[in-house]
């Protein structure tokens, strides 16, 4: 069992109202050759939600459910807006913190969704005296307790369709697109990020009955046109699927963040109503029971191995 004297989840942050909006998308984006016409679409999306992003409170709420469940004190800290991970690593100190454990709400390997984090945390290290040391837990796309989360949402979803497409109806898992070059070199042998979220689609649909055809698609396709990025997007797959019904499982992501509720409910929504396609979305793991005593469990596990430093590599910055 490791040992640890506070517990810290990190997040990708958001912004909590209209001002943050810009600011906090040139944080996402800075260096990453993001084109401005994107981003000014992406703007759009968060002002339509009042300029907040749903992910803060999802934090908290995550961090108030699993607070009482560990015997450790939580922080949090973010890689693009407040609570800054360098502003809490410094409050952490402060306390005298020594050895901290991250827990990371994102479930993959990929340099989005793990060396993008784990170099955001030393970075943020080297900024604070006397910084806590962190160890990040490991990846959990493929734990119990995540699993069956996701497979509880998704029979609930199933539950909102016509009671006749029930049976019927496709599973259609989403993660949000990455460049095919960062997707090649995911994880410490490449692919990694496609692969694990494909074992991530066959455990829940195990849990399932097993005997439903599913799909894994993309979403959220940031980037400039000529770079390619994993396909097919979730609309397109909705424009061309031959099926009843459908119910889109967001497994990429752990809570209802904005691609979740702008580019599934509002954009593919709005598609499915067009063709005439029944279609529910399942919930992401959020604060769901099994989701919450996972972190325990994996704060209980033996200490994991850092990633090699080859792993998931950063794609090349341009000048931003
Ligand atoms: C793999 C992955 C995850 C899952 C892992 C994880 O959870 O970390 C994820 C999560 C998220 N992505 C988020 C938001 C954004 N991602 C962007 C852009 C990008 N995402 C990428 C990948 C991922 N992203 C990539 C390769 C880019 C291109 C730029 C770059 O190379 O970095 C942009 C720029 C504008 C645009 O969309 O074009 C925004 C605003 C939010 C917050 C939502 C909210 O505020 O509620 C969350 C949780
Ligand atoms: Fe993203």
């Amino acid at each position: 069992m490791g040992t640890y004297d506070a517990l810290l989840v990190v997040s990708f942050g958001g912004p909590e109202k209209p001002d943050d909006v810009m600011p906090f998308l040139e944080n996402v984006v800075r260096g990453r050759g993001i084109p401005r016409e994107r981003l000014l679409e992406v703007e759009a999306h968060y002002q339509r939600f009042g300029g907040a992003s749903p992910i803060n409170q999802q934090c908290r709420d995550l961090i108030a459910a699993v607070e009482p469940t560990v015997d450790l004190p939580v922080y949090w800290g973010n890689r693009n807006w407040h609570p800054y991970l360098e502003d809490t690593l410094r409050r952490m100190a402060a306390d005298g913190v020594r050895r901290a454990a991250a827990f990371v709400t994102a479930a993959y390997s990929s340099y989005s969704a793990c060396r993008q984090y784990i170099d955001d945390i030393s970075l943020a290290r080297a900024a604070v005296e006397n910084a806590p040391e962190i160890v990040k837990l490991r990846h959990y796309f493929d734990h119990p307790g995540f699993v069956a989360a996701m497979a509880d949402h998704t029979r609930e979803a199933l539950e909102e369709l016509p009671a006749e497409h029930r049976d019927s109806a496709r599973l259609v898992f989403t993660a949000h697109s990455i460049p095919v070059s960062m997707a090649q070199t995911a994880g410490p042998h490449g692919g990694a990020y496609e692969a694990q979220l494909r074992r991530t689609a066959s455990l829940i649909s195990a849990e399932l009955g097993g005997d439903r055809p599913w799909d894994l698609v993309w979403q959220s396709r940031s980037g400039a046109p000529h770079i390619p990025w994993l396909e097919p997007d979730v609309c397109d797959h909705l424009r061309e699927i031959d099926a009843p019904a459908v119910v889109l499982v967001p497994i990429g992501f752990v809570s209802d963040h904005m691609e979740v509720v702008y580019d599934l409910d509002v954009e593919a929504a709005e598609l499915a109503a067009e063709l005439g396609l029944p279609l529910a979305r399942a919930a992401t793991a959020g604060t769901h029971p099994r989701f919450v005593s996972m972190i325990g469990e994996l704060l209980a596990e033996p200490e994991p191995a850092a990633c090699a430093a080859t792993c998931c590599p950063a794609p090349p910055r341009r000048r931003g």
